[in-house]
């Protein structure tokens, strides 16, 4: 562990705080006052039974349903406002829940989708090409092989991505994200549907990932083991609201968490 430790929640400046944050749709409060703050290199898990608000929170701090109320900062930036790729280019990168792989293109070309974010196209570039544009694209592709080449997805680089098995699948959604160098991995689901063996490699590179590059990750998952092996720190959500929140084997024993999940009332955590 180092001085300041990033996997401590007592790491002097988180990189995403979200503050109090409400959400509503129509008459339905999807989130009640939920707040978070993760450091940089941190694990961070967000779970919850469905329907509890997990993917809206998603939203609210990627910009796809702003908050209604409270604040989200982002390397001490306040995003209100902001619209999604905006925020993306900050350095927040997100997998989804059900896949959103372009189909027909190869996995090096949905990787590749990673980078856009990092482009400029404009006139000027193209004029300037050998100099300008070129140079960008050169690093662009370097980037996507790193990248390739860390997520062992060489043998399919070539393939349209919709004829490789469904775990390929989810870590060509990883490395998408991953090639677009950010500073913050959501990651919503990543092993559903997986089986052990396409968990546990998912669950490795998670790890290699923060190790390698820093990232801090706020990973969304339903797999309790999964959580508790990859998570520094946890928070639960039920109906909208934070019931529970610490280390993440001590969360998941306390009875209102237990409650929450068995489906027995929505009684609180300390
Ligand atoms: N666009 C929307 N319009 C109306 N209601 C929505 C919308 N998005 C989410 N909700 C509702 O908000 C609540 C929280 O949904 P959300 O998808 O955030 O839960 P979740 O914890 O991610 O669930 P799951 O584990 O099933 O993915 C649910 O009651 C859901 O029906």
């Amino acid at each position: 562990m180092t001085p300041a430790d990033p996997t401590s929640s007592s790491a002097p400046t988180p990189l995403l705080v979200c503050d109090r944050i409400e959400r509503s749709f129509g008459g339905l409060k999807a989130l009640k006052s939920v707040s978070i703050a993760i450091h940089p290199g941190q694990i961070f898990g967000l779970v919850g039974p469905n329907g509890s608000g997990k993917t809206t929170m998603v939203n609210a701090i990627t910009g796809f349903y702003p908050p209604d109320a409270g604040q989200v900062r982002f390397a001490g930036r306040d995003l209100r406002g902001l619209k999604p790729h905006r925020i993306a280019r900050l350095g927040i990168a997100r997998t989804f829940q059900n896949l959103a792989l372009f189909r027909g293109m190869s996995v090096l070309d949905n990787i590749l989708v990673g980078r856009h974010l990092h482009m400029r196209p404009g006139a000027l570039p193209a004029l300037f090409y050998p100099f300008w544009a070129r140079p960008a694209e050169i690093r662009h592709r370097a980037v996507v092989e790193e990248v390739i080449d860390f997520l062992q997805l060489q043998d399919v680089r070539d393939q349209p991505v919709e004829v490789i098995p469904l775990g390929l699948q989810k870590r060509v959604e990883l490395a998408r994200a991953l090639a677009a160098e950010p500073r913050l991995l959501i990651l919503d689901e990543p092993m559903a549907g997986m089986n052990q063996e396409e968990k546990e490699y998912m669950a490795r590179f998670i790890l290699d990932a923060r190790d390698a590059f820093g990232t801090a990750v706020l990973l969304i998952e339903h797999h309790m083991d999964v959580v508790t092996a990859l998570t520094d720190r946890l928070l639960v959500l039920t109906y909208g609201e934070p019931i529970a929140e610490g280390d993440p084997h001590e969360v998941i024993a306390r009875p209102a968490v237990v409650a929450a999940y068995l489906g027995k009332g929505r009684s609180r955590a300390a």
